[in-house]
């Protein structure tokens, strides 16, 4: 077994180990067989059992990479590369369920430091070899899924440690393949933390987080990542980047955000140095209940725009309160708000915010609703694999749009997925990234799978990505573009904008090697 766990079929067409699998509560259960046609699919193939071509890449070129990182780090066996193949979108564990992954790369790589990936990309860019870069493997957009015939994943997992912290300024410099949990627990023994915790937490990384400009469910309290972002080091087909000396600089564009989602079409993030915090000595979460989405929506903007703002502010609309209270057993109604504080003493803070929430109707719930949230922050993907066993089908997809639009938006991209979907979906939505101008919307669809689910799906996605670019937002707040979203990104960027991007791309990476057909239109 490799240190991803091939052999125990992790992250294998579903959230993680069989061993951590949830089952579905039985009133969402009960409520899912009134509603959809639930047709449960066949056993999903074994990771060991999938059958793949063997390696074609030339003898010289795999010779070439294991001179670059060593025999043992040159992995061809088909479930290494399988594992490699897809990110974990529905349609990517359906695909995986039954043994076809999409297109998986010839060969793994797995580098040690930034002078071998420096030395992989040498290697791939004279011979022509297209470059996935890997980090945990999350990517719900396509985004290691390239257009290419014959390509390698460059693992990340060996740049895994934390290279220095520096307590005075309050920065940690992280290699891009750690993955979030250890670094968590690296900085904490410094007693500091990152705060931030996507629902992918438990196994994305430090470089796919950069890489795709991610952002956590204490977004409001510690920012989105790009924000903690201070310097990074990029290895690309034409020689290291390192850009980011000091915490604010005029000295021209800021060129970080060149390859903050860049998506690995730029080069390889080998390592990220980031804005660091104190451990909080206090954390306290509770829940609150909106009569509706639209009172729920305007008590947070007040809490965006004017203070005090929490941590963690999550508003979630009728439906996904329902489904949730099914869940849960609680069958409040209305819209249920989760605000989180932490800090050194978070009272304060909770009481004034508590004041904004009560004076716009919210009705508090108490700490116990809070910690429920708490218990099950990370359970989404998992329920998700308990769904599909259950024989429906259930993704998401999300935008950000500015306040004034965000209520059109949502009523817009919901009317879309609900026509294209005209046999019966459950469409859940909440905000849980805000700032002073906007905030981003989530939606989960739940839908029976008919016969072709992922082509069903794309019908669907595609309604809401017009839906999402016609109410002027846009078509991604934080999964990225990967190459599901390339379309509607050309949309939303404009034509100058797409050859300015592809201009960057040519000279960075002359060959064209690096994740063709991802993010570049
Ligand atoms: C269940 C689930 C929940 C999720 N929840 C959230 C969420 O709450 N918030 C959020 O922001 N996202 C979320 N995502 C999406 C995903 O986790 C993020 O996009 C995450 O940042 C990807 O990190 P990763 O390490 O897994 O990267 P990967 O999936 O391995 O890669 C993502 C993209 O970045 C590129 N890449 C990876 N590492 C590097 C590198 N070092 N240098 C250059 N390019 C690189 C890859 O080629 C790919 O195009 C979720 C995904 C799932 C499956």
């Amino acid at each position: 077994m490799d240190e991803r766990g091939e052999a125990s079929d992790t992250g294998w067409a579903r959230w993680g180990t069989a061993q951590a699998a949830r089952e579905l509560p039985d009133g969402a259960r009960k409520l899912l067989a009134q509603v959809l046609d639930l047709t449960p699919p066949p056993p999903a193939v074994p990771l060991a059992e999938v059958a793949l071509p063997d390696c074609e890449l030339d003898e010289v070129v795999l010779d070439a990479l294991r001179h670059a990182v060593g025999d043992e780090h040159v992995v061809t066996a088909a479930p290494a590369r399988a594992r490699r193949a897809s990110g974990m979108s529905t349609p990517d564990l359906l695909r995986d369920r039954l043994g076809r992954p999409t297109l998986a790369p010839q060969a793994v790589i797995r580098p040690a430091d930034h002078a071998e990936v420096v030395a992989v990309l040498d290697v791939c860019s004279a011979r022509g070899v297209p470059v996935v870069p890997f980090g945990g493997g999350t990517s719900v957009v396509g985004g290691l899924t390239p257009a290419a015939a014959r390509h390698v994943t460059v693992d990340l997992c060996r740049l895994d440690d934390v290279v220095s912290v520096d307590p005075v300024s309050r920065t940690a410099t992280l290699q891009a393949g750690l993955p979030a949990p250890r670094a968590a627990q690296l900085l904490a023994a410094h007693g500091l933390t990152l705060g931030h915790v996507p629902q992918s937490y438990e196994y994305a990384t430090i470089g796919g987080f950069a890489a795709t400009r991610s952002s956590g469910q204490a977004s409001a309290g510690y920012g989105r990542f790009d924000d903690m972002v201070t310097a990074l080091t990029v290895a690309t087909p034409r020689g290291t980047v390192r850009i980011g000396r000091a915490p604010a600089s005029a000295a021209g564009p800021d060129l970080r955000q060149l390859f903050l989602g860049s998506e690995g079409t730029l080069g390889i993030i080998t390592d990220v140095t980031v804005r660091v915090r104190p451990l909080p000595a206090q954390s306290h979460h509770e829940g609150w209940r909106f009569e509706s989405f639209a009172a729920g929506l305007d008590a947070v903007r007040r809490l965006a725009q004017d203070g005090p703002r929490p941590t963690v502010l999550r508003l979630s609309d009728e439906i996904e309160t329902m489904i949730g209270a099914a869940g849960s057993g609680r069958s409040d109604g209305g819209c249920l708000l989760i605000a989180g504080y932490e800090g050194a003493d978070v009272h304060p803070t909770a009481e004034a915010a508590a004041g904004v929430l009560a004076a716009h109707g919210g009705v508090p719930l108490g700490a116990e609703a809070g910690q429920q949230w708490v218990r099950h922050r990370f359970d989404a993907p998992y329920l998700r694999d308990a769904l599909l066993e259950a024989g429906a089908f259930a993704e998401t997809l999300e935008t950000a749009a500015y306040w004034s639009t965000l209520p059109q938006v949502y009523q817009r991209v919901r009317a879309a997925l609900l026509d294209a979907l005209p046999d019966g979906a459950l469409v859940l939505g909440h905000v849980s990234h805000v700032y002073e101008t906007g905030a981003s919307l989530y939606f989960t669809v739940i839908c029976s799978p008919g016969p072709d689910p992922i082509g069903r799906w794309h019908t669907a996605k595609a309604a809401a990505g017009d839906a999402i670019i016609a109410a002027g937002a846009t078509i991604t707040h934080h999964h990225g573009v990967g190459a599901d979203h390339r379309q509607w990104y050309a949309t939303e960027i404009g034509d100058v904008a797409v050859d300015l991007l592809r201009t960057v791309k040519r000279h960075l990476d002359p060959a064209g090697i690096l994740n063709p057909g991802i993010l570049v239109p």
